[in-house]
């Protein structure tokens, strides 16, 4: 029986009978008795589920063996709450009970299990994730079904052959990203040797929003240019709300009440977009297209929606645009830090000649390059951009390894965190080291603990899209500018916070650059 079932049994027989048959003296100890019946039960539970339960065998800190601690009494300063995740798992080993029904976990063998061998569905953030009339999308949705009809129709857009066809939409993005950069040197100039400041964290950021502007919105936000067009605009606004659900759930429903994350000015742009598409006979072979050639699909099933491209193409938005620049950032950091290791890889890059005429590198030269792959795994592996974990729910009772038993229903949280800097899968787990990716690597990298991209069913869609976008973009900057490090930015760089992904404290970074002779 439910709450609300009780809770109306209650009442009617207070309406029927109590009310007109008990004196008041009464029904105050008929009262203070169910209180304390109820308080002796959830005591007794706390208690035998802590020290007799399931998971009783779990280390962790002493609350969490009876209560959930709210997120935000921890988060401090905010968006730190990934650190207190890795100092837990330091000091309690790679598996802890984080409360009654919840655990994380860090050995490379479980994750594997939960993530890919078990495929768990998705845990309980996700709902909160959802919007105000519980759409769901690929991201947030909970439900294999759905997850499975939904991965199917949109997975053509992210196949390998389609990037070709993205590539173009990428370049011409990049270029505007070359003249902004070039125009902030020239404006930003301080001293007679050519290098000016340009906060490249920003400039990155932009870069990544006309990206997905330009791949699935049908057009590029030009944010590179201006840093001001409604859509991405609306929907960053919306974004920041996103952690704010996770930590206080009640807010979601505010949101829902007073409708903060609508925008008629943004729907009518969107269904302005998709009709027009339908309408034209005219092709653009981007992701958007894809999402509305399946209108014409023979099974209903397979059709989206308007609603449902709107709600894919912002989640692109959100899935696609600061996961991938905050790890371009994150590498440019890492390489500021260790100039010897960005000579390296601008040794590699040089190599390569630009095909005639061309202002970038096909992906076709970049993509089997070496050192440049190695940087970004480096990078990926040391800021990964979900520090907070995956979250998981167990729908059967599993058993990790055949022997760590847990339960039906048990929150699983994946700390890739913690994973990808173990010292027992990584040596010297906290230094940059592109070389450990080298084929010539003295200890080959541990696959099996490197989860930036997730993994199972519900492992990134994007992830090739992502390392298309990353080397064109980490190539073009180490081809065309030399750097010089700021050290107080380099200092600053050393906070991060984890809200939607990894980020450095300011959200800014800048950098002294300057044209290199191609
Ligand atoms: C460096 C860049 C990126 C990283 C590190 C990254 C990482 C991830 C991770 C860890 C997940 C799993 C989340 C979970 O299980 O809770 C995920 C899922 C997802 N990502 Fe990415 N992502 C990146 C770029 C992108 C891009 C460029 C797009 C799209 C344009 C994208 C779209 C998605 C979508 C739609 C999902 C949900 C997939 C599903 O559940 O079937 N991501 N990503």
């Amino acid at each position: 029986m439910d709450t609300t079932t009780v809770y109306n049994k209650v009442e009617d027989w207070y309406r029927l009978y109590a009310a007109q048959h008990l004196e008041k003296d009464q029904l105050k100890k008929i009262g203070s008795a169910v209180a304390i019946t109820w308080i002796t039960y959830k005591v007794t539970s706390k208690l035998y589920d802590a020290y007799w339960g399931p998971l009783r065998d779990i280390p962790g800190p002493f609350l969490g063996k009876f209560f959930a601690i709210p997120k935000v009494f921890f988060d401090n300063p905010r968006g730190a709450s990934y650190r207190r995740m890795k100092a837990l798992h330091d000091k309690y080993g790679t598996i802890i009970k984080l409360s009654p029904d919840t655990i994380a976990i860090s050995d490379k063998d479980w994750i594997k299990e939960i993530l890919v061998k078990d495929d768990l569905p998705k845990g309980p953030t996700y709902s909160a994730l959802q919007s105000d009339d519980g759409k769901q999308t690929l991201f947030n949705t909970r439900d294999k079904v759905f997850h499975k009809q939904r991965r199917r129709t949109v997975s053509p857009a992210f196949a390998m052959k389609y990037l070709n066809s993205l590539e173009l939409f990428m370049d011409s993005c990049t270029e505007a990203f070359i003249h902004r950069i070039n125009k902030d040197i020239e404006s930003n100039k301080d001293g007679l040797d050519g290098y000016g400041t340009v906060d490249i964290w920003s400039l990155l950021g932009c870069l990544a929003l006309d990206v997905i502007g330009s791949t699935a919105f049908g057009e590029s936000f030009n944010m590179v240019e201006t840093n001001d067009h409604f859509v991405p605009i609306a929907i960053t606004k919306g974004m920041r709300f996103a952690p704010k659900l996770i930590l206080y759930p009640f807010l979601g429903t505010l949101v829902r009440v007073f409708g903060l994350n609508r925008s008629p000015e943004f729907d009518k742009f969107m269904v302005d977009l998709i009709t027009k598409r339908l309408t034209s006979d005219q092709r653009r072979d981007d992701i958007l297209q894809i999402l509305i050639d399946t209108q014409k699909a023979s099974h209903q099933e397979e059709r989206l929606t308007v609603d449902a491209i709107i709600a894919e193409v912002v989640l692109f938005l959100v899935a696609g645009s600061e996961t991938t620049s905050n790890t371009t950032s994150f590498a440019i950091i890492e390489l500021l830090r260790q100039p010897d290791k960005l000579e390296k890889l601008r040794a590699e890059i040089d190599a390569v000649p630009l095909e005639n005429g061309s202002v970038l590198h096909t992906h076709d030269q970049l993509k089997h390059l070496p050192y440049l792959n190695a940087v970004l795994n480096e990078t990926m592996r040391l800021n990964p951009i979900a520090s907070n974990g995956l979250q998981r729910i167990t729908d059967t009772d599993i058993t990790l390894s055949g022997r760590v038993f847990i339960p039906k229903n048990t929150v699983v949280v994946c700390s890739l965190n913690h994973a990808q800097k173990n010292p027992d899968y990584w040596p010297n787990p906290l230094q940059f080291l592109p070389e450990r990716w080298l084929d010539d690597a003295e200890v080959p990298p541990c696959l099996d603990a490197f989860y930036p991209f997730s993994a199972g069913s519900r492992n990134c869609i994007g992830k090739q899209f992502a390392l298309q976008e990353m080397r064109i973009t980490l190539a073009t900057l180490v081809k065309r500018y030399d750097f010089k490090a700021i050290p107080e930015e380099l200092e600053a760089a050393k906070d991060l916070r984890q809200f939607i992904t990894l980020t450095v404290e300011r959200n800014s970074f800048k950098v002294l650059m300057k044209e290199r002779k191609v």
